[in-house]
């Protein structure tokens, strides 16, 4: 730490930076002040200076403020408490619901034309859902301090705060969830609080045995780990379905090509697919978790060109070199949908990928970052941009969802 660590300055954020951070200028310096929108003057105390040219501060008074400012919607994280008393988890909660979109799409779009030359306007639409921005956490994970309290952790910290609400999470988290109450036998532990949409509400604590839910999604029901990837918004996995089914190109589309689900979880975007185009669709889902891929095999036993296979993506596509003549032409005339973690799929993936010259990419991402990185590798590789959209998959926080497809070029 430098000796300007705790320190109070005082700041005007004028722009938005990835990870939802205001940014400011100060001494020639750039300052990274967390809670705190753009046009705003603020007073914040530096959190981390050791880098020359770039610092961070969490906002401690809000000293001119944005016409896009609210009352935070979560009491215990207003800027009026001490940043370090703050809940995390809900880093826009202080900004009305369009300006949060609004400051989404700009971080999409500054990614997109920076990693990508990629000029485009970026909307980032409202899903169903409370217009205040809360009530959509389907999971929720709490911590539980040495002395017993659950709650979760301060922001950018593991202190665990007490709170009286969750917020964000569906009215069944909300209910379910041991709000207020003491567990010192479960002393820094886990409580992970799910609300499946079939089947009620569960609370995980520690490492107790795994067991199965399930998720409706439009007529489908998925079978999923309770411990396993699921999309965390209540209206997520319709969202991406439908977004997904829109976003392939039909024309391009061929049901008897080597079509892809990378990244595939449970299943839920190869069945977007296969509801798609019918019956007799193949297509492969990876996925690296073993418990995801074997309930991807039920999820998806309506088609029987549907399989699951259980392994790292970038290791399996490794495998693509070898394919035969007639797998090749195959996987030339396929629809690839990838939908991996934050980091995103990355230059190995893509180019193991373009090298077997596929019809076509749906890319779902979480982050913009990532995604836009990975569209200026895809564009080297000969495939361009040719749809966007994104979705406000994680009101209340900086978090956006993005899907965008490329053919080649
Ligand atoms: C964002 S989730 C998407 C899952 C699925 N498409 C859905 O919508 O439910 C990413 C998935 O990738 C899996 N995963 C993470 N890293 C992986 C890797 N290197 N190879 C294969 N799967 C991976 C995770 O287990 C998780 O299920």
């Amino acid at each position: 730490m430098g000796d300007m660590h705790g320190r109070e300055v005082e700041v005007e954020a004028t722009n938005i930076a990835h990870g939802g951070y205001g940014v400011a200028r100060l001494d020639g310096r750039v300052v990274f002040v967390a809670d705190a929108i753009p046009g705003e003057r603020v007073r914040a105390r530096i959190t981390d200076d050791r880098k020359p040219r770039f610092w961070w501060a969490d906002t401690v008074e809000v000293l001119e403020a944005s016409p896009h400012r609210r009352g935070h919607l979560w009491a215990e994280a207003d800027v009026s408490r001490d940043p370090a008393d703050r809940p995390g988890g809900a880093d826009f909660g202080h900004i009305v619901p369009a300006h949060q979109r609004a400051l989404k799409a700009l971080v999409l779009a500054d990614a997109l034309e920076r990693m990508a030359n990629i000029a485009r306007v970026v909307e980032v639409e409202a899903v169903d859902g409370p217009a205040d921005g809360g009530g959509w956490r389907t999971r929720e994970r709490l911590h539980v301090a040495t002395g017993g309290t659950v709650g979760p952790f301060a922001a950018r910290s593991h202190r665990v705060i007490p709170v009286t609400d969750l917020p964000l999470g569906t009215p069944e988290l909300r209910a379910a969830a041991p709000i207020g109450q003491r567990m010192p036998e479960h002393a820094g532990g886990t409580v992970d609080v799910l609300a499946p949409s079939v089947g009620g509400a569960r609370l995980i604590v520690g490492k107790q045995a795994r067991s199965v839910i399930r998720e409706q999604v439009g007529d489908r029901e998925f079978r999923v780990d309770d411990a396993g990837f699921w999309q965390v918004h209540v209206a997520a996995p319709l969202t991406l379905t439908r977004a997904v089914q829109d976003a392939i190109d039909g024309a391009l589309f061929d049901p008897k090509a080597a079509n892809l689900d990378l990244y595939g979880g449970v299943g839920l975007l190869a069945a977007a697919v296969g509801d798609r185009f019918g019956a007799g669709v193949r297509i492969t889902s990876v996925e690296s978790d073993e418990r995801a891929t074997e309930h991807a095999h039920e999820n998806l036993a309506d088609w029987l060109g549907a399989q699951a296979v259980t392994a790292r993506v970038e290791h399996w596509v490794r495998g693509l070199a070898d394919a035969s003549a007639s797998e090749r032409a195959r996987l030339a005339a396929a629809t690839v949908v990838l939908d991996p973690p934050r980091s995103g799929a990355g230059r190995e993936v893509l180019e193991a990928l373009a090298a077997v010259t596929p019809a076509q990419f749906v890319y779902v991402a979480c982050d913009p970052v990532a995604f836009a990185r990975d569209a200026g590798i895809l564009a080297g590789l000969g495939y361009s941009l040719s749809g966007l959209r994104a979705f406000d998959l994680f009101p209340s926080t900086h978090h956006v969802e993005a899907v965008g497809s490329f053919v080649r070029a």
